[in-house]
């Protein structure tokens, strides 16, 4: 292996060694053609955290049925939640925002931010290599997914330490942990929802927490993701006074035949109308941006479903997205990181 030594950039050669903060998300195709969305599925189906099979049985499933047809139905389902003024999805936007308006609030501590994808652009190796450029010597992975998954927070650590594996000088790293009932993320949620449904012209009857599911087979074999999304359920539902039928927990964004976590949220929401809830709101907890889960699977296709099965109106609550909340609760999750492991301990006395 070759081993990369990454030069300081111009006007950081002699700057004193610095903290620097990753984050990172999912990612996005470049585009929502053809082309450029199988790339990215190529990409992300071919991550053996996300598809544990052997790659003997998925591959030729993969290359097969799965990028003949799913980047087509896949690419307009991003064209519908584009934005085109910009010509990048809603996650790269709203990950972008979050970085650069994190880095006004760390800028008088001398803390860059950067960010990254694991699948797709900007990557993460390009988002580390730009920290260590700009000097930085201790950084701190942030995987943006409230609650841990193998499939998410882990790979996109992976990914980092793939990048890390090539330097010759490697920074010190230090990983932030999931954040599924950190009290500072369900203030956030549940001042946010709040707020959203406050200028809701109706009242809903529901509000359906869905988060995005796993293979059950995934958590039986020990992913700590099911009892994550139960926690924040918990610390939110009691945060905000909802009790178990008020606030249900679904999952959604199932792919493949296999059994993933339930209850499913499409099948959920259309069962509603037939037993005379027909106004609703939903929210997404399990994601910190909007993307084509939210914003399509919910926003258009559930809520078409769920009007055609009798429903009058469905809301989607919006993601904390670049919203102040979403910073405020960056700026705590990371600072709380990068003060230290061990709880502060009283100065001994000098006596
Ligand atoms: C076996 C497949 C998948 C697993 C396991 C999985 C886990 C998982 N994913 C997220 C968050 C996101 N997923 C997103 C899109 C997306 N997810 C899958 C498949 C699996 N996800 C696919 C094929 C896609 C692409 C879209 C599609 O073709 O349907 C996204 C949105 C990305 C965007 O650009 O908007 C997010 C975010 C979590 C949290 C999770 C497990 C806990
Ligand atoms: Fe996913
Ligand atoms: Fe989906």
């Amino acid at each position: 292996m070759t081993f990369i030594t990454i030069k300081r950039a111009a006007g950081h050669e002699d700057a004193p060694p610095r903290t620097g903060v990753l984050l990172s998300n999912l990612g996005t195709p470049d585009g929502t053609g053809y082309g450029p969305v199988r790339r990215y599925l190529a990409e992300f189906l071919s991550d053996r955290r996300i598809i544990e099979a052997s790659p003997l049985i998925w591959k030729p499933i993969l290359y097969g049925p799965v990028l003949t047809f799913r980047p087509r139905k896949s690419g307009e389902a991003y064209h519908r939640i584009w934005h085109h003024d910009r010509d990048e999805s809603p996650l790269r936007t709203y990950t972008r925002d979050q970085a650069e308006m994190l880095a006004k609030r760390l800028e008088a501590d001398n803390v860059p931010v950067a960010w990254g994808m694991r699948y797709g652009q900007p990557s993460i190796s390009q988002a580390l290599h730009e920290l260590v450029a700009q000097g930085c010597d201790r950084i701190l992975l942030a995987p943006l997914y409230p609650q841990y998954s193998a499939t998410t927070t882990a790979t996109a650590n992976d990914q980092a330490f793939r990048a890390l594996m090539r330097l010759r000088n490697q920074p010190a790293i230090r990983t932030l942990p999931a954040f599924a009932d950190h009290p500072a993320y369900i203030a956030a949620l549940g001042r946010s929802i709040t707020a959203r449904l406050e200028t809701l012209d109706f009242k809903p009857q529901m509000i359906v927490a869905s988060f995005h599911g796993l293979p059950r087979v995934y958590v039986e074999k020990g992913d700590s993701y099911a009892d994550e999304c139960a926690r924040t359920i918990i610390a939110l539902r009691h945060a905000m006074g909802y009790d178990e039928r008020m606030m249900p927990l679904t999952f959604q964004s199932r792919f493949g035949p296999a059994k993933w976590l339930e209850p499913y949220t499409a099948p959920f929401i259309e069962s509603l109308p037939a037993q005379g809830i027909e106004r609703i709101a939903v929210i997404t907890p399990g994601f910190i941006s909007d993307c084509i889960e939210t914003l399509d699977e919910i926003g258009n296709e559930a809520a078409e479903d769920f009007i055609k099965a009798g429903g009058k109106e469905l809301a989607l609550i919006p993601c904390l997205n670049n919203s102040p909340d979403a910073i405020d609760l960056l700026e705590t999750l990371v600072r709380e990181e990068l003060a230290g492991w061990l709880p502060r301990k009283a100065a001994a006395s000098a006596s």
